[in-house]
């Protein structure tokens, strides 16, 4: 099969895998209500956890409550495949991979089958795994009382019965998220405390709880991660993180608590990784106080990698017309030209979405200024984008509302601009995710100084020079030479240069004719 057609056979999978059809949480009660034959009713209730049917006896109340409550995001994970296994036994991830290799959707991987295996016995552990009931939070009907209610504690240890999770770990672009949302999604309906989520996105919520906890018990003090663990795990007690990383003391500080409390409340998770339990955080602000995250990490968690030594999103790479450089008069007015078509296609559309100065969208009760927009596209020059302290907040909120993006005037990164350099990869890690996570079609245009993998070129560092074997290899894998997108000394720790690496590989992706294909459908 040739490449460009084999990717899009992929897209179509990878959409068929996460997307669902675009429906109202009220369509799709009407939809669950009507036509799901309810089995002998069961006992269990979303908090308390028990009796799933398995596949057999579906409780369509709790399918109903689960997708009425979920956001569009995760609604969107919902999907038709989902839907359909209503009616019958579960598909394995097993069996599911088999079907699309046999449909060529997915390639053999013989490193691949090897994690599918792991992943289809902790999906049968998973199936018939009882979890235990969340206490609930003692309340009492004095505002007093109310206020200064305690979670009950965290029990000390996990469920006995509770299999270990598996942490995936491996280079990017091998296909750790495909895995695991292969998991995700052929879990059963009936299992309804599920949650996959990106692990910034699941951070940012985490912060936030924790901060109204803190609000809550006011003077009082406690512990406020204790209520925030016991509330994330009455919620899902199957959880999926993709993209575990830690670089940022905050995270450090409360992931090992937060961890902890889920995993004794009897939650199970599968993580991907780009890097081993050992090699998070590493060199970071008290490490020490991390290591028994680490420890943790090892101890609960069967810990494997995906050597698979491909990187899938080189599978093509036909460049399409997304990227403009040098920063010609020209070159501004074809990124003028993309842009105006797609806002004002014709003057209805111009009159109906027209496009505004200044949109302020909102995060985290802060307001953020978006220069140029309509309901679907912006535009931001890179000072606007990455010369503000903007966090991956932002940037989520940003890609969460605009399915297009223009970034203009995108300069040449050198040490002086290393801040600007991390958010441009913070943001397009945003951007990417967007895509993978939701179904929002999504495209962005750049113009740069420099062609846009050179970005990031110092050339203080010489071409080639001055890096790291472990970089040239990431890079050798990614198919970039140091030549092509220059060698960048500004990125020193081995976090960075998976995340400089791996924003390369995304730019390509994001860049490729397949990915505007879809983008456009
Ligand atoms: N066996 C395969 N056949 C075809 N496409 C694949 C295969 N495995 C993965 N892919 C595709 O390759 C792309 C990259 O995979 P994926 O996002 O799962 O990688 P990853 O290891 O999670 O990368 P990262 O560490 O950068 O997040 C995706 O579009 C994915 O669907």
């Amino acid at each position: 099969m040739n490449a460009a057609r084999f990717s899009a056979l992929h897209q179509r999978n990878r959409l068929l895998l996460q997307t669902a059809p675009l429906r109202t949480a009220a369509q799709s009660r009407r939809v669950l209500t009507t036509s799901i034959p309810v089995a002998s009713p069961s006992s269990s209730s979303p908090s308390s956890g028990h009796g799933h049917g398995h596949g057999k006896a579906f409780n369509s109340s709790l399918a109903v409550e689960s997708i009425a409550h979920s956001d569009p995001a995760e609604f969107a994970t919902i999907n038709q495949f989902e839907t359909s296994q209503m009616f019958l036994e579960p598909i394995s991830p097993i069996k599911q991979h088999e079907k699309l290799v046999q449909s060529g959707v997915l390639r053999s991987d013989p490193h691949q089958i090897r994690i599918i295996g792991k992943l289809q016995r902790f999906w049968e552990q998973v199936l018939k795994y009882d979890p235990p009931p969340i206490p609930e939070a003692k309340t009492s009907d004095s505002l007093m009382s109310r206020l200064f209610s305690r979670a009950p504690p965290v029990p000390e240890t996990a469920p006995a019965s509770a299999p270990k999770g598996l942490y995936l770990y491996g280079d990017v672009g091998t296909g750790k998220t495909m895995l695991m949302d292969l998991f995700y999604q052929t879990l059963p309906p009936s299992i309804t405390r599920k949650r996959r989520v990106h692990f910034h996105a699941f951070m940012i919520d985490a912060h936030k709880r924790i901060h109204a906890a803190k609000m809550t018990m006011g003077h009082s003090g406690g512990d406020p991660i204790a209520p925030v663990a016991r509330d994330l795990a009455k919620e899902a007690y199957v959880l999926c993180f993709d993209e575990f990383q830690v670089t940022d003391i905050a995270d450090a500080m409360i992931l090992r608590r937060l961890l902890e409390g889920l995993i004794n409340h009897g939650v199970v998770c599968v993580i991907t990784s780009n890097r081993h339990p050992d090699d998070l955080y590493k060199n970071g602000i008290q490490r020490s106080s991390f290591i028994p995250t680490i420890e943790l990490l090892k101890s609960r968690f069967e810990v494997t990698d995906l050597d698979s030594g491909t990187d899938y999103r080189r599978i093509p790479r036909v460049l399409s017309h997304v990227y403009y450089h040098p920063l010609t008069p020209e070159n501004k007015a074809e990124i003028d030209k993309i842009f105006n078509s797609l806002t004002c296609p014709t003057p209805t559309a111009a009159l109906q979405d027209p496009v505004i100065e200044n949109r302020p969208i909102t995060t985290w009760g802060r307001t953020l200024h978006v220069p140029l927009s309509t309901s679907k596209v912006a535009r931001f020059s890179f000072e606007e984008i990455c010369g503000r302290p903007l966090s991956a907040a932002d940037y989520l909120e940003v890609t969460k509302q605009f399915g297009t993006l223009f970034i203009t005037d995108v300069p040449k990164m050198g040490m002086d601009k290393k801040d600007m350099a991390r958010r441009f990869i913070t943001f397009i890690d945003a951007c990417y995710e967007s895509k993978a996570s939701s179904c929002i079609s999504y495209l962005i245009f750049v113009s740069s100084e420099v062609p846009i993998y050179q970005i990031f070129s110092d050339e203080s560092a010489g071409s080639g020079k001055g890096i790291s074997d472990h970089m040239r290899s990431v890079m050798d894998d990614l198919g970039l030479s140091p030549e092509a997108v220059g060698s960048s000394s500004m990125f020193s720790g081995d976090e960075e240069i998976f995340a400089f690496a791996r924003a390369c590989s995304r730019l390509v992706q994001m860049g490729s004719r397949e990915w505007a294909e879809t983008a456009s459908q």
